[in-house]
């Protein structure tokens, strides 16, 4: 069945007129075809090395500027790639394009037992342990004798393409180039993609990604195998560029200047990471010569400067370069699709079944009880509120229903089901949707891609499908269903603006919106009034009302008294982690251990 998208939805704040995109890519590639025949040599060699640290650097964009998971290691998986090809090509009589795989599959051994051991730390330790891996790699390399120690593996053999030797420079370019190309394609198409939006979530925390129904663990692991794999293949085509290998380009020093690269060029851009490649690359090319005749004396001055350079970027630009060029050329229209398929849903509930159960769920944080042996149940179309003074238990009941963390005792039912030890994408994935106290959006990302960004787990396309770009329908879906969800709440209008700038009350009703495309049987909403002014609160009621009525069940923490009062259908009053009254808007305004702890004069 198609479902049209109604006229009223065409996209607005976008150029009608043709974006010069297209043709400055087109253009781009061809200076690129060009370049090796109107360039010295060593040009052309110096070209040839920016793409290869272009191909280090785009894994950093993913996994550092995309997912947020700050990585000094790159240069020790480039050094993995470089000596397994170095080793088995000179020591053993390997075909080079057999030590390719061997490379890719060695690194993806070494990436996902690093992975698995560091990728769960928080903060600062992830990139501490990334130094501490390239380091002992790099040790490992010198240290070796297999291996060459500190003096490296020579002759290492040229490729050959089809029985042509490439031992000209210009065809390692050709073939560097290509590799940059077909990698940026995948990366974009990644990005642009549902799991790309998914990793993009991870810089707003696991429980916002978890909370669509996303395994963070794993995407942040796919992240970390895919930019170790792009270093890897840096590494093979580096050792057969070179003909020889030591491990002083895998080492530390270098892994700072790969995401110097990144962060100069935009950490966020995958065509940053060409720009910062290029940038550094040609910079360090030109200073090392400048510098010590300028200084009078010898020594890495270079690295001095490219220190105090990204200082300066994270200071004035903390983007990179990247955005400030992108903004520059206006973007074309977004393309809509005229008849997508519609997304599976989940089975609908009968009117007044019950949705959820909570039965004595206890939370203990050390010596306090934050919830206190709370029941209560939620029935399919009904507003319940929860209410409470500050302190009271209220977001931690709503931590407990929807998972995100685990209750010391007593259970949690969604539609019949024990949830109770359920992560929370699990939870999420059996029709629970939320939204967040303090708004969880993507600044920087349109209205329809933070709405579609809901409708993860109702699509399937993984890393692979979405880097070859075959999930155009699935998108189309998506983008769908995030349109009429932004319609619903009134926002269609402002479908293609970035989301940071809205104000705070439109920014609550997208982050509904976003809950929405989820198809939810159960939305919780944690206090969606608060910070919103008389208007806003207005529009939101009418909302959560019109939500009602079309079958929305919704369980609603809020502050605001006239609001839930007005809204809710059932009220569970909470008090020092205790349910103290339950009942309607009418009978809890009475009651009168309510008035006394907690209503005092509202009532
Ligand atoms: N992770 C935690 N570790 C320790 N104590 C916690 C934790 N989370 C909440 N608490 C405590 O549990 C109690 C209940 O807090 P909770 O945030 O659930 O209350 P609330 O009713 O939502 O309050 P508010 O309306 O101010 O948001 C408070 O005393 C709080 O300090």
């Amino acid at each position: 069945m198609s479902a049209p998208i109604p006229p009223s939805l065409a996209p607005a704040g976008h150029s009608a007129r043709r974006s010069p995109r297209p043709l400055i890519l087109l253009a781009s590639v061809i200076a690129v075809l060009l370049a090796p025949l109107l360039l010295s040599q060593f040009s052309v060699t110096l070209l040839g090395y920016i793409g290869l640290f272009s191909l280090i650097a785009m894994g950093l964009v993913l996994l550092t500027g995309v997912a947020g998971s700050t990585s000094f290691g790159q240069a020790a998986f480039m050094g993995v790639g470089a000596y397994t090809t170095a080793v088995l090509t000179t020591r053993y009589g390997f075909s080079p394009w057999w030590t390719l795989l061997i490379a890719l599959g060695v690194t993806s051994v070494v990436a996902l037992i690093l992975g698995a051991v560091t990728l769960r730390m928080q903060g600062h330790y992830l990139p501490l342990a990334t130094i501490a891996w390239g380091i002992s790699l790099y040790y490992l390399f010198g240290n070796s004798e297999a291996l060459g120690g500190f003096t490296g593996l020579r002759e290492i053999p040229a490729l050959s393409v089809f029985g042509y030797a490439l031992t000209d420079n210009r065809a390692y370019y050709y073939l560097i180039w290509l590799c940059v190309g077909l990698a940026a394609w995948g990366a974009q198409n990644l990005l642009s993609s549902r799991t790309g939006r998914a990793i993009r979530a991870l810089r707003g925390g696991a429980v916002v990604a978890e909370s669509f129904g996303a395994n963070t663990f794993a995407l942040r692991i796919q992240t970390f195998l895919l930019a170790a794999l792009l270093a890897c293949l840096a590494g093979w085509l580096y050792a057969h560029f070179q003909r020889f290998v030591n491990p002083t380009p895998f080492g530390l020093a270098q892994g700072i200047e790969f995401l110097f690269m990144a962060v100069v060029g935009g950490a966020g851009h995958i065509w940053g990471a060409i720009l910062g490649a290029a940038l550094l690359t040609l910079l360090r090319d030109e200073l090392q010569d400048i510098l010590p005749a300028l200084l009078g004396q010898s020594g890495d001055f270079v690295t001095v400067v490219f220190g105090l350079l990204v200082i300066l970027m994270l200071q004035f630009a903390r983007q990179g370069l990247w955005p400030l060029i992108d903004r520059l050329v206006p973007k074309g229209a977004p393309r809509i699709a005229s008849a997508p398929e519609p997304l599976p849903s989940h089975p609908k509930p009968q009117a007044g079944e019950e949705l959820l159960r909570v039965e004595q769920a206890v939370k203990q944080f050390g010596g306090l009880r934050a919830v206190s042996g709370v029941s209560f149940t939620l029935h399919a179309g009904e507003i319940l509120g929860l209410i409470g003074p500050n302190g009271a238990g209220k977001s931690t009941m709503f931590n407990l229903v929807s998972g995100v963390s685990p209750v010391t005792s007593g259970r949690v039912l969604l539609r019949g089901q024990d949830v109770t030890r359920l992560p929370s994408r699990a939870i999420a994935r059996r029709g629970l949707g939320r939204t967040f106290q303090h708004v969880r959006l993507f600044p920087e990302m349109t209205l329809v891609e933070n709405t579609m960004m809901g409708g993860y787990a109702r699509a399937r396309a993984g890393v692979v499908a979405s880097m070859l770009h075959l999930e155009r329908r699935e998108e189309d879906s998506l983008q769908a269903a995030a349109l009429r969800q932004l319609e619903r709440v009134g926002l269609s209008e402002q479908a293609w603006l970035q989301a940071g700038n809205l104000p705070l009350g439109k920014q609550r009703l997208l982050e509904i919106a976003r809950a929405l495309v989820h198809d939810p049987v159960l939305l919780l909403l944690d206090e969606p009034a608060a910070g919103l002014r008389f208007n806003e609160k207005q529009e939101l009621s009418a909302l959560l009302r019109r939500l009602r009525d079309e079958g929305v069940t919704i369980l609603l923490v809020e502050h605001d008294m006239d609001l839930v009062m007005n809204l809710a259908d059932r009220l569970v009053v909470m008090n020092y982690g205790e349910k103290l009254a339950e009942g309607t808007p009418e009978a809890i305004q009475q009651h009168p251990a309510v008035r006394e702890a907690y209503l005092g004069g509202v009532a």
